[in-house]
């Protein structure tokens, strides 16, 4: 705007102009009155995001100021509309009581909303994650912020070239799914973080200067628990502080588990084992998390997401998880009366940022309370049972007792939806509160009688008192009954349809009842502040004891699940062993309507390092290896297993070369990236790991893809000695068996009936050299001339060995391609009967000629 234009300006838009050059970047909420408004180009580009109607104002200017708005009541559904689509908020409050100002009420920029900062209490199990990223010379760091529960997880990786940063950065980005990145200014792969960031969906990402690392050592004095030196830490402290306003000291910073101690599941193993979310629309449904969330708070859902993502390998802190679902599962009535209890807890996670702002109103302290006094009662239950595994969870948690009998009765039982402007506080908590609300409520009485008492004098029938704002209690009479209006009456307001008035007698008393009523709600305000700073002093035990409920309520519903699904606890052997009996896959098993066959996995360190798996197409070999993976996975969450029983190595890492995936859209070949994914398998998988390869070297042709496979699996024999299932259609790998001592060859049983192929989904151990390929396309609908082409085809590739067939198969298509053969037509013509010997002769003489020709 130029400077002449500036001057021109109210001094209300000037002061608006000034707040938004502030902060640029993001729309600007500009509260007026009981609305927010948007001025300028943010009214313009606003009204038509949020489908405002967009009106002018005039400010000063030559034309008319374009302008926006919305009720300041609901403007947070308007802000999350933006935030979700990558947009800033920054909103303009009013810091000072109008009654008060002298002049312009004064206006400030309370805190800036980002899609990472946004606050939504309705939201589900998902967190809404800022993620701040960093690198310290070969370390890169993440600082990853769930700023409404007040927890920062940091997590870091020594990545020594860039292929390895983007393997973490995605990885990363998959576990925590961040709304919105801040990136360090001196971060190297920026372009890497803005192409994951859009693979990601993203919803806005952005540079942070690195000059804020004085920022930590303030941080240092308050929160001991920061012994970080990081940059990923010191941005988004800077970045939070500069956009809330406010110092940071709420938030609870955890470095995760030490990488030794958590399996390393890679992106592609997240996503072909269907951990989280399905293949098909990338939803929870039918994924290993659907079937195992059975919790009932929402924080316990999002603990067993994160505990999917990050399976154990510390064997005693996964015994004591199977000890809480041995015991859970041994007491049906102790665990219904747990279920009931943790239905009850609310989403006390998200409460954090409340507390700590100390901005908690009435119905989040009731709800806190209520979580609190079911918490005490789930104690109480567990201290009463037999087995104390469950109650080890709330060692050293603090319940809150005290704090929750005292706010027990506090408010009334139907909270009113304003609480600024409503009674919201019992009777009986505070004398002085009672006291000022019967005055006003006596008032309001006396204008009850006095509103009686006028109407019959007057005779007017309809004569009522009301109250608005800025009037405060007058007299409405209907235009009919005005002349009926007695002499004492002092008009006060004229409307189309009636007049306003007012007596001495009404305003006299006015100022008193309304003067009860303000002062009760501000008494009212004062005892809530009080109660809302109590509370945040106990923010560290309230995030301590959210932590318990969630442990569990993922116990329970552990638990739940292994009775409903017949689940059985697994045990974990040094000895390399991977022995898993009658296994299921817990994902498929559930939504077939046919049972499901069970199969028996033995793989252990010399006799049975490797499996090759051959058997026909819809056999069920893809099945068998997952559900081996998914069952390790499982026991290392800490879940129980779909298995009669599981003896299990304790695994650092599963990696999956499975299918194509949906990276052609990346610009790679498929076979680009199955060869991609395989040079990261050998190069990361350790003795400890297991692999599943399910038809490596399909993507080309069958000579190169063969040759590829057979050494992967050389070389993974020889070198890696991974635990490894493989899955294949070239029946030539099957030969490794006989030279090498640690692999086996297993099949998957079928029988024919009446020329039909039966699959009987069993692995047994040997080989199968048909295919049944054909006769799947069969079944598929493929056309039956292709059908029987193909059949053709076979035979000749079967009967003459590979090589030659496809030259004898090219001749035959070249025959039949040339149409009528002269030869053939010739032979065909000679009339036998006619023919005598001699002629015969030299007939056959003719013909040999022209075959030589
Ligand atoms: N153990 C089992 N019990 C019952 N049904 C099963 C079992 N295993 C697999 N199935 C069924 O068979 C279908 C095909 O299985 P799967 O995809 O594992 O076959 P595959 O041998 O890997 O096939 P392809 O070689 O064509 O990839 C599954 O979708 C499932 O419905």
């Amino acid at each position: 705007m130029e400077s002449s234009d500036f001057e021109k300006l109210t001094p209300a838009m000037r002061h608006y102009v000034e707040t938004k050059n502030e902060n640029p970047d993001a729309f600007l909420f500009y509260r007026l009155g009981d609305f927010y408004e948007l001025f300028f180009n943010d009214a313009i580009v606003v009204s038509d995001l949020l489908d405002l109607t967009l009106t002018k104002k005039s400010g000063g200017l030559d034309e008319k100021i374009p302008m926006c708005g919305v009720p300041y009541r609901v403007a947070n559904q308007y802000i999350k509309r933006l935030v979700k689509m990558g947009h800033s908020v920054s909103i303009c409050d009013q810091v000072e009581d109008p009654k008060q100002a002298k002049g312009l009420v004064k206006r400030e920029v309370t805190k800036v909303v980002t899609p990472g900062t946004f606050i939504d209490e309705d939201e589900g199990e998902e967190s809404r994650i800022l993620t701040s990223i960093a690198r310290e010379g070969k370390i890169v760091e993440l600082a990853h912020c769930d700023y409404p529960a007040g927890k920062v997880y940091m997590d870091r990786k020594v990545c020594w070239d860039k292929r390895e940063t983007e393997s973490f950065l995605e990885k990363q980005f998959s576990l925590y799914r961040p709304a919105e990145i801040l990136y360090d200014r001196a971060f190297s792969e920026k372009a890497t973080i803005r192409k994951l960031a859009k693979r990601y969906d993203v919803l806005k990402n952005g540079e942070v200067s690195r000059d804020h690392r004085k920022i930590l050592a303030s941080y240092k004095e308050l929160n001991r628990e920061i012994d970080y030196d990081s940059v990923a830490l010191a941005n988004l402290l800077a970045y939070l502080e500069a956009t809330q306003h406010r110092r940071q000291t709420h938030l609870h910073i955890s470095a995760r588990e030490d990488h030794d101690a958590v399996m390393d599941l890679s992106e592609t193993t997240i996503r072909n084992l269907e951990l989280v979310n399905n293949n098909h629309d990338n939803q929870k449904e039918h994924s290993l998390y659907a079937i195992l969330d059975r919790c009932k708070t929402k924080m316990g859902s999002r603990y067993l997401r994160t505990s999917i993502l990050r399976p154990l390998m510390d064997e005693k802190a996964l015994n004591e998880r199977y000890d809480r679902i041995d015991s859970l599962h041994g007491d049906r009535i102790l665990f219904d009366d747990l279920q009931e209890q943790l239905a009850a807890i609310y989403d006390i996670d998200r409460l954090s940022i409340y507390i700590a702002n100390e901005t908690m109103t009435p119905k989040q302290i009731e709800r806190l309370v209520k979580s609190l006094e079911a918490v005490q009662l789930i104690v109480r239950l567990l201290k009463k049972a037999e087995n104390e595994a469950p109650l080890k969870i709330f060692d050293g948690v603090d319940l809150m007792e005290e704090i929750s009998d005292q706010l027990r009765e506090i408010f009334i039982d139907e909270l009113p939806a304003n609480y600024r402007e409503q009674r919201f506080m019992a009777h009986g908590v505070d004398e002085e509160l009672d006291r000022l609300f019967a005055l006003s409520e006596s008032g309001k009485q006396w204008i009850l009688q006095l509103e009686e008492k006028e109407r019959e004098a007057s005779g007017i029938k309809n004569l009522r008192i009301k109250y608005n704002k800025i009037l405060g209690y007058f007299f409405e009479v209907s235009k009919s009954y005005v002349d009926q209006a007695p002499e004492h009456f002092i008009r006060k307001q004229t409307l189309v349809g009636s007049e306003r008035f007012f007596t001495e007698e009404l305003k006299n008393r006015e100022e008193e009842i309304l003067h009860g009523k303000e002062r009760a709600l501000e008494r009212q305000l004062e005892l809530l502040e009080a109660i809302q700073k109590r509370i945040a002093t106990k923010l560290p035990s309230i995030q301590h004891l959210s932590e318990a409920i969630q442990k569990l309520d993922v116990a329970c519903a552990l638990a739940e699940v292994a009775e409903r699904y017949n689940y059985r606890r697994p045990r974990f052997n040094d000895g390399g062993v991977l022995f898993i009996k009658d296994g299921r896959h817990p994902v498929v098993e559930r939504t077939m309507d046919e049972p499901y066959i069970p199969n028996d996995t033995y793989l252990d360190d010399e006799k049975v390092l490797l499996q090759i798996i051959t058997g026909p197409n819809m056999a069920g070999k893809s099945t068998y290896m997952r559900q081996v993976a998914l069952i390790q996975i499982m026991a290392q969450i800490g879940s129980f297993v779909p298995a009669e029983e599981a003896n299990l190595p304790m695994v650092d890492q599963i990696f999956t070369r499975i299918g194509a995936s949906d990276y052609l859209t990346r610009g790679q070949s498929t076979f680009m990236v199955e060869m991609t994914e395989v040079a990261e398998i050998l190069r990361l998988a350790t003795a400890r790991s297991l692999i599943l390869f399910d038809e490596v070297g399909r993507g080309t042709s069958t000579y190169d893809g063969l040759s590829i496979a057979w050494s992967i699996i050389e070389y993974i024999y020889k070198e890696v000695r991974a635990k490894t299932l493989f899955a294949t259609h070239y029946f030539e790998l099957t030969e490794l068996e006989n030279r090498y001592d640690g692999i086996l060859n297993v099949t998957v049983a079928t029988e024919e009936v009446d020329e039909e192929i039966r699959f009987l989904r069993k692995i047994i151990v040997g080989q199968s050299n048909y295919s049944f390929g054909i006769d799947v396309a069969k079944l598929a609908g493929v056309k039956e001339e292709v059908i029987e082409r193909a059949r053709n085809v076979l035979d000749h590739l079967e009967s003459d060995g590979r090589g030659k067939a496809v030259e004898s198969v090219r001749n035959d298509v070249v025959v039949a391609d040339k149409g009528p053969d002269p030869l053939r037509e010739k032979i065909r013509s000679i009339d036998i009967n006619q023919t005598t010997p001699l002629e015969a002769l030299m007939l056959l003489e003719a013909l040999k000629e022209d075959a030589d020709a």
